[in-house]
């Protein structure tokens, strides 16, 4: 593998497919190791486009602007980091030998679509998942719910999520038939794109969740080996993660089933480049939730738990280079969301955030602040993972977004 010089004939290129904070470090280790990189995203000034070579804006659901783009760069690498994308156009690409796609054109398109990647897992692969139907009407939701003669019912609890979406939007718990249509009507405003269909899942009763990050790259045997990071705890409130750390503690049993559902799925994926996968465990039960063939936000915590961040792991996965998955320190995460709708917000309270005990933070520079949009992280390390928990949430909660609007003078 060698890589060229950044904007000559002979750079390395590597298009990032979405912008936002994933990819800002992940372009940033690309950098480091001397590759010109592109990002591309959906709106202007996009966390990535600060850090990149250069940038565009463009529609990525739009398959005709995709390829110009495509055709127009000729990236070496494609990277997707956001799950909405033409994915048939990155099946055409990689078919064609334009561009490698990471991790595979396949994984981007099947992991796009819940129902995709649920059917591969429970119904190929035999993985163990909660209990799941599809429905495109309101009407068909409340009989996947209830059941059929023939069918029996998913029942409640339940939950309901557009087949396409992520960070939790569109996404509702239902715990009786009056739940039911106000979770089908969020659900259709929630999606990323335009899709009226959901996926309604019986509710896991777990002990708690892990993200497994795992990395396909290539070994000391020359071929693409599988390395496991310690298991990432994290809490979601509202389908959205709130706090992460590293390691979570866990059984011997539930831990190797984890490690073996996660060898299972993503060697199916295959290609080379970091995975995140989510997996519910209750006792040393081990049900496979979903998987992001990139980095997982709650990896976030690996910028400061590991020796190589998941974000470095996949830069160098992609590129053929060797990792080390190792941990450094138990840490932790806390997002920071932006608590107000406003376009150029400022920050106060980062000097307190910081005089935490290892704090360190990552703030985004979103452009746009709403409420509920996670526009930072802070990341602290400790003896523990309770001492760990504890600085990041500190100083995360000592980071205040605030109107940006300068002063007006009376
Ligand atoms: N069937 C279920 N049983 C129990 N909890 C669930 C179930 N499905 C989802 N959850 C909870 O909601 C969270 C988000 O769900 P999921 O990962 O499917 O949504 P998402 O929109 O893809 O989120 P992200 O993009 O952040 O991964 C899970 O991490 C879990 O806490
Ligand atoms: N769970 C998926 C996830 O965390 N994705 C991350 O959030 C960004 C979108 O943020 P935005 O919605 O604030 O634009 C994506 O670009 C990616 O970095
Ligand atoms: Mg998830």
């Amino acid at each position: 593998m060698r890589i060229g010089t950044p904007l000559s004939p002979s750079a390395t290129k590597v298009m990032l497919l979405g912008a936002g904070e994933l990819g800002k470090e992940v372009i940033i280790a690309l950098q480091r190791l001397g590759v010109e990189v592109i990002a591309v995203d959906r709106y202007a000034d996009a966390p990535g486009m600060q850090v990149a070579h250069r940038s565009h804006v463009i529609s990525m659901t739009d398959g005709a602007a995709l390829r110009r783009l495509i055709e127009l760069e000729k990236p070496h690498l494609v990277v997707p980091e956001i799950e909405a994308i033409a994915t048939d156009t990155l099946v055409e690409i990689e078919a064609e030998g334009l561009a490698q796609v990471i991790p595979t054109a396949r994984a981007a398109k099947l992991t796009m679509n819940r129902e995709g990647i649920r059917r591969l897992a429970a119904e190929e692969l035999g993985l163990p998942t909660s209990p799941y139907r599809f429905a495109d009407s309101l009407a068909e939701l409340q009989a996947a719910i209830d059941g059929t003669g023939e069918e029996k019912g998913i029942g409640y609890p339940c939950v309901v999520k557009p087949v396409m979406s992520s960070s939790g939007k569109g996404q509702s718990l239902l715990k009786t038939p009056a739940d039911v249509e106000r979770a089908w009507n969020h659900a259709q405003a929630g999606g990323r794109v335009q899709q009226s269909r959901v996926i309604v899942e019986g509710f896991v009763k777990f002990d708690y969740e892990i993200t497994q990050l795992t990395v396909r790259a290539v070994g000391s045997s020359g071929q693409v080996e599988t390395f496991f990071c310690e298991p990432i705890g994290h809490i979601q409130v509202d389908g959205d993660y709130v706090e992460s750390w590293q390691p979570q503690p866990m059984s011997e049993a539930a831990r190797e089933k984890s490690r073996e559902i996660a060898e299972k799925v993503t060697s199916n994926l295959g290609g080379r480049g970091i995975f995140g996968v989510e997996l519910f465990i209750k006792g040393d039960q081990v049900w496979f939730s979903e998987v992001s063939p990139r980095p997982h936000d709650t990896g976030l915590v690996t910028l400061t738990s590991q020796r190589l961040s998941e974000f470095e792991l996949h830069a160098r996965a992609i590129l053929g280079l060797p990792v080390d998955a190792s941990l450094r320190t138990p840490g932790a995460s806390a997002v920071i969301y932006g608590g107000l709708e406003e376009q150029g917000v400022a920050y106060e309270g980062v000097a307190e955030a910081l005089q935490v005990p290892t704090a360190d933070l990552r703030l985004f520079g979103k452009p746009e602040s709403f409420k509920k949009r996670r526009m930072g992280v802070a990341l602290a390390t400790g003896g523990s993972i309770e001492q760990a928990r504890q600085r990041a949430s500190l100083a995360a909660s000592r980071v205040t977004p605030v109107s940006g609007k300068p002063a007006t003078k009376k």
